[in-house]
């Protein structure tokens, strides 16, 4: 929580002004069971209307102003708390935005979304009701307490023995409860986990009639997280019982002992009835109070979830400024024993990676499933750093480079195509925001990607979904390649980014790459062995090792993995070179 007050410094007057109208507005409460003590004792026992009409506009005009102190109390404190929680939020997404690929593999996504959304949301009103009844209910318990005192102090010992027996209770009840909070949170972040992967899924949940195990999965967790909040329901339910239980012994023995204080002629009716009003305040200050004390735990919990994700630094650290080097060196990307695994992965997906690509090469990864090739690529890009070796842009130690020159120089189009909400034009912009239309068709010829902007209407001004929802897979793909050609990176980077593409596409476009981008350096991961047979130079990688590293025709003759896939997607291939053997 400590990690979170800077973000409320900007709100110090707020803060401050919020209590200091609840208290003004407690002063008043307090006031009013003495004049209406004095309305029974002076105003009725000696039949003086004009006495009694005078106390009543003192109550009204009280109330009034009470009324106004509560209002301003209201507004100050909302003022407080939704702008620290604006801040909070902002500071959050920009913090999230900082941390590397490994510190969100391991956070995950979902637990983020709710720690961004539903965790500042419960901060906001814990301290919303905080500004305003944190101080308010002692401060009542207490002047109520002085009051009796002023009125009778045998009477008053009976609110001294009470309320600390309602403080045990009420805090017990909170310790048993705060852990609780934490792991209701907890359970949330898996509810919020099944319902985006449920609902992203959709298509395919429908496609092989899984929607009857995923509303049991949905169902399943949303059932654990009802039961959990139950259960701390419950426990936080037995606040009221147990309080109006103890409250009312002790107001059944105040009422016993006053009326013997009466008889005794130590104590007027009127001041009987401003005890029992003070016992009732306390009553329902501390029922406020054991309510608050719920929320800010509750708030609290959600508040270090938030803390823990602003204590998270970078595992990866950039230079201010790309360390002066000469640049001089042909080879643009080299791999020097290079392994690498992912953060909590039990096998590395990368095991001593070594090989070097010269300036304007363009470069085919090919490999099986899970091989390790979008691993490689992405140590490129600088996404993870090697947990062994060096990879060198340039000849410089990638880690050299500052982030912006790194992301400047390279260009990346991921597997999964991502676009946001918005026009083309805007996407596009992502990679130069100021290319000029003629650059943006430039990169749209290159990618193919021509004919989809202009058959939509209205081309680059065309309104793209959340997610590109709206464009079809292939459509989607292209877009992000030309986004990535509208940077004119030194180096491009696509990641299997072509798999959606037909087979004439597909040649098209690395025909394009080849004519347009000449001195740029292109990595092609690809499953397709044709569309990497051309590259200047083929990774071939199994298993997270580097097995084959040549032209087509070099690893045609010398290694197997190679051939094996190759000739597995051209069979006539095989038996060709058969038949030439056998002639
Ligand atoms: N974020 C991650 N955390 C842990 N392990 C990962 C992560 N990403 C990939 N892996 C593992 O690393 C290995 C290599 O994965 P990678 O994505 O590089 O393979 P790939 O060759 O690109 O596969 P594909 O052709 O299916 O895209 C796999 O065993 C995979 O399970």
């Amino acid at each position: 929580m400590r990690k979170l007050v800077i973000y409320l410094s900007s709100y110090k007057k707020e803060s401050f002004l919020a209590p200091f109208f609840k208290l003004l507005e407690v002063v008043f409460d307090l006031i009013v069971p003495l004049v209406v003590a004095r309305i029974i004792d002076v105003g009725i026992v000696n039949n003086d209307r004009i006495y009694i009409l005078q106390q009543f506009l003192i109550l009204l005009l009280m109330a009034a102003i009470g009324l106004a102190c509560s209002f301003t109390a209201q507004f100050y404190a909302a003022r407080a708390s939704v702008g620290f929680a604006t801040k909070v939020r902002q500071a959050l997404f920009d913090h999230i935005q900082t941390l590397s690929f490994t510190e969100l593999d391991t956070l995950g996504t979902d637990t983020l979304i709710t720690r961004i959304t539903d965790d500042v949301n419960q901060v906001q009103n814990g301290l919303n009701l905080g500004l305003r009844l944190l101080l308010r209910s002692p401060f009542i318990v207490i002047g109520a307490m002085v009051m009796a005192f002023m009125i009778n102090v045998r009477c008053a010992l009976i609110f001294v023995l009470a309320i600390p027996i309602l403080f045990v209770v009420v805090f017990s009840i909170m310790l048993v409860s705060i852990p609780l909070f934490k792991k209701v949170q907890g359970h949330l972040d898996h509810v919020t986990g099944l319902t985006r992967e449920n609902l992203t899924g959709v298509r395919v949940i429908r496609a092989f009639s899984q929607e009857e195990s995923s509303v049991r999965d949905f169902d399943s967790a949303n059932l654990a997280l009802t039961k959990l909040n139950e259960f701390v329901g419950r426990i936080s339910a037995l606040l009221n019982p147990l309080t109006y239980l103890l409250i009312n012994m002790a107001t059944v023995f105040l009422i016993y002992k006053a009326g013997i204080e009466v008889n005794l002629g130590n104590l007027k009716q009127g001041q009987v009835v401003a005890l029992y009003n003070y016992m009732a305040q306390i009553i329902v200050e501390l029922i406020k109070l054991a309510s608050l004390i719920i929320t800010l735990n509750k708030s609290m919990a959600c508040a270090d979830r938030v803390a823990s994700v602003f204590s998270l630094s970078s595992s990866m650290t950039y230079p201010e400024e790309t360390k002066a080097d000469n640049d001089n060196t042909d080879t643009a990307v080299a791999f020097e024993h290079v392994s690498f695994t992912y953060e909590g992965a039990g096998a590395a997906s990368l095991s001593d990676v070594s090989f070097s690509v010269k300036r304007g090469q363009t470069v085919g990864i090919i490999g099986s499933t899970g091989s390790g090739k979008s691993t490689l690529v992405n140590l490129i890009a600088r996404f993870y750093d090697a947990t062994a070796g060096s990879v060198f842009l340039n000849g410089k130690n990638i880690k050299d480079y500052s982030r912006n020159d790194l992301c400047d120089r390279i260009g990346v189009v991921p597997q999964k195509s991502v676009l946001f909400k918005g026009t083309i034009r805007d996407n596009l912009h992502w990679g130069n925001p100021d290319a000029t239309d003629e650059e943006l068709w430039n990169a749209l010829d290159i990618a193919q990607a021509r004919d989809v902007v202009e058959a939509k209407e209205g081309c680059l001004n065309f309104d793209i979904a959340q997610n590109g929802r709206n464009l079809s897979g292939g459509q989607r793909q292209r877009l992000t390649i030309a986004r990535a050609l509208v940077k004119h990176p030194e180096l491009l980077i696509l990641d299997d980014s072509a798999s959606a593409l037909d087979f004439a596409t597909d040649a098209a476009l690395r025909k394009a790459l080849h004519n347009y981008c000449k001195g740029t350096t292109t990595f092609l991961v690809s499953q397709r062995a044709a569309s990497i047979r051309q590259a200047n130079l083929i990774l071939v990688l199994d298993d997270g090792s580097l097995v084959g590293t040549g032209t087509h025709d070099d690893l045609l003759e010398h290694c197997s993995i190679y051939q094996e896939i190759y000739y597995s997607q051209f069979p006539e291939e095989r038996n060709k070179g058969r038949k030439e053997a056998n002639v």
